[in-house]
């Protein structure tokens, strides 16, 4: 069975017999509550055996993963120029975060895991589906009260700031529709490693950065052409995520980039993506003259090299979380700091 030719979509758990050996495996205390930690988070490294279909409906939507979109929208409420700090703000960008993290961040999280079911039995057993501990009907169900109340704030935000085009809502619903085209059939765009990894990075970068710029601010061509650049740097992040999972992807067919290109070119290409596309954003802070926002970004990009020269690039398989961990608090950082450039410079 590959992936462009998947199961059909019965109810039944899918692959709890598939992997015996990650319910039995013997476990210390230590250990133990590291898995149940990762379990909930949905990192790598979890285990099976969860009891609780809340805990199993959290798991799902990978809470680890909504980070990176909460923290979007804060780049864009920065970069509008027009965020002030008035408790009223601060509960508006909450819901912002909210619908663009736990909700859609959600939402896309548990349809991946819902259409990628079979291959993760491969890659890995221990997820709530291919283990059995959640039915395919639930899951479903799951996906739909997420989406709507995805949809449902945004339209309220939409309100609140009194737009005339509902530019929230509308950015909330094709980030949903490319959350669906990115996992499910027919177009299944993460089969594809350079057009998957794309639309996960501007996913995570540019559009929950829209999101928060729409939110104080109007949202204009700069600020959409800049932040679609800055997602090609997202593009390199997302890439990494591919080494864990190389053998099964290659299985079923998915061309990921280290599918494509081989471990270590596919590693090299990840790394220049990241800093070239950084350094880019600042090459442009410097001709809008927010020179010390573009040194300091530049500041930021250095550990990031210190870190792939240390980690990554010495055996992508092995370090590559060990790299996300250590390299992504400056890119974020980083992000930040363009974004607060772009509102002093009232771009
Ligand atoms: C499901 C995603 C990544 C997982 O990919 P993959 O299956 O390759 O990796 P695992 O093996 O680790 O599972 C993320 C996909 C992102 C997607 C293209 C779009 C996300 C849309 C946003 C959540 C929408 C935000 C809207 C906005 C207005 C804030």
């Amino acid at each position: 069975m590959t992936e462009s030719n998947p199961a059909p979509l019965s109810d039944e758990p899918v692959a709890a017999d598939l992997a015996p050996e990650a319910a039995v495996a013997p476990v210390s205390p230590a250990d133990d509550r590291s898995a149940r930690t990762r379990q909930l988070l949905g990192m790598k490294g979890a285990q099976t055996g969860d009891t609780s279909i809340w805990k199993i409906r959290l798991q799902l939507m990978k809470p680890i993963t909504w980070i990176p979109l909460m923290w979007g929208v804060i780049c864009g409420a920065a970069s509008s120029g027009n965020f002030r700090w008035t408790l009223e703000n601060v509960l508006i960008s909450a819901a912002c975060m909210f619908f663009a993290g736990p909700l859609l961040t959600g939402y896309t999280q548990t349809v991946n895991e819902y259409y990628d079911r079979e291959i993760d039995a491969v890659n890995e057993p221990y997820r709530p589906i291919p283990s059995g501990a959640i039915a395919p009907s639930q899951v479903v169900t799951q996906i739909l009260v997420l989406l709507a109340a995805g949809i449902a704030i945004p339209y309220a935000l939409d309100q609140w700031a009194g737009h005339t085009f509902p530019t929230l809502t509308v950015l909330a619903l094709g980030g949903a529709f490319v959350a669906y085209i990115y996992s499910a059939p027919p177009l299944k765009l993460k089969q594809n490693g350079w057009l998957g990894s794309y639309a996960l990075g501007a996913s995570y970068i540019a559009l929950p950065w829209w999101a928060g710029h729409a939110l104080f601010g109007d949202l204009n061509a700069t600020i959409v052409v800049l932040t679609l650049f800055y997602s090609l740097a997202g593009l390199g992040i997302a890439v990494v995520n591919d080494f864990k999972s190389v053998e099964g992807d290659r299985q079923f067919g998915l061309k990921s980039l280290p599918v494509m290109f081989g471990i270590t070119t596919a590693a090299w290409i990840c790394v220049c993506m990241i800093d070239l596309f950084q350094a880019g954003i600042a090459a442009y802070l410097v001709s809008i003259h927010e020179n010390l926002y573009a040194a300091i970004l530049l500041l930021l990009v250095i550990p990031q090299i210190t870190f792939q020269d240390m980690y990554f690039l010495r055996d992508p398989l092995k370090n590559d979380v060990k790299y996300q961990a250590s390299a992504q608090p400056f890119l974020v950082l980083g992000m930040l700091v363009a974004a607060l450039a772009l509102g002093h410079a009232g771009v």
